[in-house]
Order: C-alpha cells, then sequence, then structure tokens
C-alpha cells in the first residue's frame, strides 16, 4: 500500500488520464476501459481518472499507476453528479481509489446539503483518504481548501449553469488558483492539444487530466469530420 505522499508524488507534473465510458456512450465497457487505460499507461500517464467501481476495479487489475476514482450518480432534483453522497464516497473508498474526486460546487446536493455541510463529516469518517475538489470557479476552490480537501480541480469549470460561457481549458482559472492555494491544482477539462496540455504547466498546475482528446473516439471523429465539413463548405465550392 502506497502511502499518500508517494501518491501525490507520482502525479506531480505528469499527465492523468481520464477513461470514462457512460451508459450511453458507445465504449462503455469496463474492459474497454482497462484496455484504455493501459494503452495510457504505455503512451506515458502516469494516472487514471476513472467512473464506477467495476471500471475501477477493471483498471486496478491491469495497471499499477495511481487512481482518481469517482461515481457519476444522477439524483432527481439535484444537479450534483460526480460522487453526490456519502454512499458513492463509502463504495470508492471500498474499492479502494487512490484519490477520491467529488463535485465541489456550491450547487444543491442530493441529500440537500452543501458541500460546506457535507465535506467535514466525510472529512472526519476518511481521514487518511486524499479528496479531490472537482471546482468550476475559483471561489470554490478557496472553499475546498478551506474544508480540507487535498487537491484541487478544474473539472467543473464550463458545466455549471455560471460558467457554461467559459471558453475551455480556463487558463486564468488554473493560474489564479496555483497561485494562491498551497495545495496540488490539478488542471481538468478542454485539454484538447499537447500545446493546452503544457500551458496547464506554465500556469501552475500540479498535473494535469486530459479525457475526450484522448480515449472519446467518437468525439475525436467529430472534430476531424467538422474540419472536414469546412473544407468541404468553404475550400470545395471555390476550386
Ligand atoms: C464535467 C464532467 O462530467 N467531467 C468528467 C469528469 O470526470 C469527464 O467526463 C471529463 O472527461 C473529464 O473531466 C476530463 O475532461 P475532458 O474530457 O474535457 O478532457
Amino acid at each position: 500500500m502506497k502511502n499518500n505522499t508517494e501518491i501525490l508524488e507520482q502525479i506531480k507534473h505528469e499527465l492523468i488520464v481520464s477513461c470514462q465510458a457512460l451508459p450511453d456512450e458507445p465504449l462503455h465497457s469496463s474492459f474497454i476501459m482497462g484496455r484504455m487505460a493501459k494503452a495510457a499507461q504505455l503512451g506515458g500517464a502516469k494516472g487514471i481518472r476513472a467512473n464506477s467501481v467495476e471500471d475501477i476495479e477493471e483498471i486496478k487489475n491491469v495497471v499499477p499507476l495511481p487512481i482518481i476514482g469517482i461515481m457519476k450518480t444522477e439524483y432527481a432534483g439535484s444537479d450534483v453528479f460526480i460522487t453526490p453522497t456519502m454512499k458513492e464516497v463509502q463504495a470508492l473508498v471500498d474499492v479502494g481509489a487512490d484519490i477520491i474526486a467529488l463535485d465541489a460546487t456550491c450547487r444543491i446536493r442530493p441529500d440537500k446539503q452543501t458541500i460546506k455541510e457535507c465535506f467535514p463529516i466525510i472529512r472526519e469518517k476518511f481521514p487518511n483518504q486524499l479528496f479531490m475538489a472537482d471546482c468550476s470557479t475559483y471561489e470554490d476552490g478557496m472553499l475546498a481548501y478551506e474544508l480540507g480537501f487535498d487537491l484541487v480541480g478544474t473539472t467543473m469549470c464550463g458545466y455549471t449553469k455560471e460558467t457554461e460561457a467559459i471558453e475551455l481549458p480556463h487558463f486564468n482559472l488554473i493560474e489564479k488558483l496555483a497561485n494562491n492555494l498551497p495545495i496540488p491544482i490539478i488542471a481538468e477539462g478542454g485539454i484538447w492539444t499537447p500545446e493546452d496540455l503544457s500551458r496547464a504547466f506554465q500556469c501552475g498546475a500540479y498535473a494535469a487530466v486530459v479525457g475526450t482528446a484522448i480515449t472519446r473516439p467518437k468525439e475525436i471523429t467529430e472534430r476531424f469530420a467538422a474540419s472536414l465539413q469546412d473544407w468541404k463548405n468553404h475550400d470545395l465550392k471555390s476550386l
């Protein structure tokens, strides 16, 4: 068993690849997520972010890298879906996620609590577990630090009503968090290119998570198809 300092050291200044496919996505399969994680490891990733107990169990069998575990669960009446309640936290502790990430926006959770109310209870129950706050704003990050989270990520920026118009990656947010918080800042969300990744680290990121650009072939294909469509609409017409 690695201790928390070793886990944080392993991901320092490194690439973490998110291997996720929800039931409505074409690659939904724990087996496939395990193979994705293997490919990511062989390609140089030093950590994996994964969703669900089944996927994490499979990935742990295939790669020895630290895992940021989440459980995406939708509950009626709340927009919070990344590890929203104690039930999901407990399941991720039980499966042995090295770091557990949870939505740390100020939105009301399914159990009607806010992050300010629920995190102290979670922290008290699991004092030695690493927790990452999936934040949408600088204020979310500040609060997460004050509440005792171990890492702050920019995961939810662009995915709340307040931030939906923001262009990703939000480098200014990464930089502001890195300049002002004494805990690791994880750049996550909308990192599409190796250049984006370098810039995230220049902004002070401790580590960065890349998902869609590496592990969602449907979205990757769509980018190529859109570029082809542009060519058809503009250049081809003028030939
Ligand atoms: C908002 C939300 O649900 N984000 C999820 C969080 O785990 C994943 O769907 C993203 O793929 C992940 O954050 C990585 O980001 P990107 O795929 O943009 O590289």
